[in-house]
């Protein structure tokens, strides 16, 4: 079951206020099961240049916030992550994630590189955590260079719950083109335009009642694991 825009906002805001979850924990959930996701599709010993090196790119809402998360777990999982985070909003949430990771020695780039060249030479993996399921497009022009790059890059972008760029409904066919998606809570409809490899989901937080209202006929996930996968490559699916 693919849902809306709308449909998302509203379970969002359910879980926060009848189901009283903070933010930060269903954040570090979904962050977390992103960080699991990608490990599970691109091991770090196997990513050209061989030091691991990630680009996590954040954007100024919670999905940027999911990057951030994301990244420490990376690190965690012996990633070398670095952020690109140029519009922080003033909030003790993202003072708190921007301090964690900085605590744990991850760089955060003052300038986006200039070119997909550039991007490619130092990085073998690039996390998408720009916008999620409240961006309306067309992009503003701050973010548009940032997206151009991302659209043209030949490493691998993983895509945190909407690939950026994207309307939450009907995609971009023009747009940026992720290897991995991973949805969060529940896949939206634009995900039926995904075209790469892998698609996960993830943020194993939703109480059976909130996904029965919904009718979101979740997957079941795997015995303790945080994600599960509803696409593979063909030669694994
Ligand atoms: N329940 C869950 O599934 C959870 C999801 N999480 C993640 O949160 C995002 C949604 O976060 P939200 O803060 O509502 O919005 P976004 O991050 O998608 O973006 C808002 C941000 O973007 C700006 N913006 C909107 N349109 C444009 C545009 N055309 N050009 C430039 N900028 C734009 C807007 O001004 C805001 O600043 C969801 O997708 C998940 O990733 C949570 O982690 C918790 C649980
Ligand atoms: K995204």
């Amino acid at each position: 079951m693919l849902y809306r825009q709308e449909e998302a906002q509203k379970i969002d805001d359910e879980l926060f206020t009848e189901y009283a979850f903070s933010v930060d924990q269903l954040m570090e959930l979904a962050g977390y099961s992103c960080a699991v996701a990608i490990a599970k599709c691109y091991p770090p010993e196997k990513l050209t240049p061989s030091n691991g090196a990630v680009l996590v790119c954040c954007g100024p809402g919670n999905n940027g916030g999911d990057g951030l998360v994301c990244a420490r777990h990376l690190k965690l999982f012996g990633y070398n992550p670095s952020l690109f985070y140029p519009k922080k909003p003033n909030k003790p949430l993202f003072d708190n994630l921007t301090k964690q990771c900085l605590g744990m020695e991850l760089p955060f780039l003052s300038e986006f590189p200039g070119d997909p060249e550039t991007l490619q030479a130092s990085y073998g993996l690039v996390v998408d955590a720009l916008f999620g399921f409240s961006f309306t497009p067309p992009v503003r022009p701050a973010f548009a260079g940032v997206l151009d790059i991302l659209r043209r890059v030949r490493v691998p972008v993983c895509s945190v719950d909407v690939p950026s760029g994207w309307h939450v409904e009907d995609g971009d066919p023009e747009g940026l083109q992720p290897d991995l998606l991973i949805s969060l809570t529940a896949p939206k409809k634009c995900a039926k335009h995904f075209k790469g490899r892998y698609h996960y989901l993830g943020g194993r937080f939703v109480p059976r009642i909130l996904e029965q209202k919904y009718d979101l006929q979740l997957p079941p996930y795997p015995g303790t694991e945080c994600v599960v996968q509803l696409k593979a490559p063909d030669s694994e699916g």
